[in-house]
């Protein structure tokens, strides 16, 4: 393994780097979270029982999980009389006597799952090495591998279900959910979901990263559903028998479930979000001394034990702080569908999961080495949101702004309530009475700011100000109507031409934000008497058609051109499914 952490010679293994917000983000356009929500992966460390094969062979328990739960102590005592005791500290450590139903709450994973309804990318990555219980954890006891199981991802997918249906977070929400199932076998792609096709191949895209192609994804109306996909994929992936364990996964497995939420927020154009949990059953690395591996699996064998190994390396220059091309992404088809989770927008936490038997106790301090390096990495989580959308959420927040701004001002030059003036679209001939009449109120000292009364000396009167101020809320309240006629075009999905005006609207109200931003910013910072005025101009100093014929760029979203395929397919379990790329977003009509 690449990460030299043991070479410090460290027991107990340091700390956390403090969230920062330049460390690999692997997207240029994400929202950093605002949640104060930690960001660093959170490492999990779970200890399975001894076999029955253990004991019967006199194996003795080399693993301890402390009182506080936090530390885990391993005793090698393959130095005789001078065992060596390490001590490792982890987010938490889970002893054999745990049972499966209270994994999921010591893990902490309610809060990914919580997060993926507010349309973020998470992920739980189950490693450690053969046979130490990682399709345990994550599957459940499912021997016969036709049944969901008790693991994680079952309690998960029951979890999401039921929050979705309370829908506690207030707002008008609608969700979709679609799963799929592929695995890593010999560095190619299967679709766990659909054997009779060729291996899928990973493709790049700017937005999304690595992402598998022309993959199934079903979509799932209840549990139920989920369960089925669950267990097709169970019955589909390759397990193969060893020395260390009967039932071992020959290839890394990788669940993905797309929850899209649709939310409408007051009486705007609804947003969509697109949140991800992705559950990861690595293979275990295996000595072959061990093991004893022999045919075909010597060559899995050697390709597991190799895209461990580059995760290994990726890991370990992630958590030294290195970015970009220094991170070895590339050198394995595992760590390219992983860049997300690694050092990428995902919140992510992992299991390492260990053997307490004696006899593996290299492997085991192997896995925890891994493990602590993990929790060094630092993630900058994001909302997966259309940029669309993001435009429309940006406007909404400066608009709340320049509503608490407009409170103040109001406030301080003594001017009534603004509720007095109508905000729909409706009331648009109102609102330019009202103007007039506020006009004619002050037009005996109406002097528009920018302009010289006399000559050299601007006019700061409270007059001047009262009246420029009346002129940017009325801007505002106009701001505000065409800004809602955008959102309600694009909600309706008009006609081209439509949206073209849509477009046009959302324009203008985001140029005269940007004009009334730079306005405001010159009243706040008038100069004194005696300095120069800044050479700003009010905003209803400007005819309709001077911004109109400015020209502007605003991005679109790809949201178009990241699709699920349109067509449908019966899987063999009887649910429709719909092709598409695991980055799941929906293609638009
Ligand atoms: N917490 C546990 N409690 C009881 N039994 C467990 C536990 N964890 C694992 N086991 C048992 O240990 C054996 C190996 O577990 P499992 O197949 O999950 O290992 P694995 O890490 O997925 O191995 P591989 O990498 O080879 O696929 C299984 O028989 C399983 O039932």
């Amino acid at each position: 393994m690449a990460c030299d952490i043991r070479a410090k010679n460290i027991d107990v293994l340091p700390g956390r780097k403090s969230p920062t917000k330049e460390n690999g983000s692997m997207k240029t356009n994400v929202e950093v979270d605002a949640d104060g929500k930690s960001n660093n992966i959170s490492v999990f460390v779970r200890v399975r029982p001894l076999t029955r094969e253990e004991k019967a062979r006199g194996e003795k328990s080399c693993v301890q999980v402390l009182k506080d739960t936090q530390f885990i102590k391993v005793v090698d005592y393959g130095y005789g009389y001078n065992a060596l005791t390490r001590k490792f500290q982890f987010d938490g450590c889970i002893g054999h006597e745990v049972g499966q139903d209270q994994v999921m709450e010591k893990c902490k994973v309610q809060r990914l799952l919580d997060s993926v309804l507010e349309g973020y990318s998470s992920a739980v990555i189950a490693c450690g090495q053969t046979g130490s219980g990682k399709t345990y954890t994550m599957c459940g006891r499912n021997e016969d591998r036709t049944t969901h199981g008790d693991g994680l991802i079952a309690q998960c997918v029951t979890y999401l279900f039921e929050a979705m249906k309370k829908d506690h977070s207030g707002n008008q929400r609608s969700y979709s959910f679609r799963a799929s199932y592929y695995e890593v076998y010999n560095e190619q792609v299967n679709d766990l979901l659909r054997l009779d096709c060729a291996p899928r191949d990973v493709k790049w895209s700017v937005k999304d990263g690595y992402y598998v192609d022309d993959l199934l994804l079903v979509d799932c109306e209840c549990v139920d559903d989920v369960f089925s996909v669950l267990n097709e994929g169970a019955k589909n992936r390759k397990v193969g028998s060893h020395d260390l364990n009967k039932d071992s996964s020959r290839s890394h497995c990788i669940m993905t479930l797309h929850v899209d939420s649709c939310s409408e927020i007051g009486d705007g154009a609804p947003i969509v979000r697109y949140g991800k949990m992705l559950f990861v059953d690595l293979a275990g690395s295996e000595r072959l001394k061990k093991s004893r591996s022999s045919g075909d699996m010597l060559k899995e064998t050697g390709n597991i034990n190799r895209s461990l190994f580059t995760l290994g390396k990726v890991i370990s220059a992630l958590a030294e702080g290195k970015k970009g091309d220094l991170v070895p992404y590339r050198e394995s088809m595992l760590t390219k569908l992983l860049m997300e989770t690694l050092g990428g927008n995902s919140l992510s936490l992992m299991i390492a999961c260990i053997s307490p038997a004696s006899s593996v106790v290299e492997e085991t301090l192997g896995t925890l080495y891994y493990a602590t390096c993990t929790k060094t990495i630092v993630n900058v989580p994001s909302i997966n949101i259309d940029e669309k959308d993001k435009v429309i959420v940006n406007l909404r927040k400066e608009i709340e702004q320049l509503k608490k701004e407009n409170i103040l001002l109001r406030s301080k030059l003594g001017l009534p309530a603004e509720g007095d003036i109508k905000d729909n679209a409706s009331s648009q001939p109102d609102i330019e009475t009202n103007q007039k009449q506020i006009s004619m109120t002050v037009a005996p000292f109406s002097k528009s700011v920018g302009h010289v009364g006399d000559e050299n000396e601007p006019d700061f009167s409270r007059e001047t100000l009262v009246s420029n101020q009346c002129g940017w809320m009325l801007d505002k309240e106009r701001m505000l109507t065409q800004l809602r006629t955008a959102e309600r075009l694009l909600c309706n999905k008009m006609a081209p031409s439509a949206k073209e005006n849509s477009q046009d609207a959302l324009q203008n109200a985001l140029w005269q934000q940007e004009s009334k931003a730079r306005v405001i910013e010159g009243i706040e910072n008038l100069p004194s008497r005696t300095q120069s005025f800044p050479n700003v101009q009010p905003l209803h100093a400007l005819s309709e058609d001077s911004y109109k014929n400015k020209s502007y760029s605003i991005s679109r979203g790809r949201s178009d051109d990241v699709g699920v395929g349109g067509q449908d397919r019966k899987l063999r379990l009887g649910l429709v499914g719909k092709q598409g790329n695991t980055s799941g977003k929906k293609k638009k009509s």
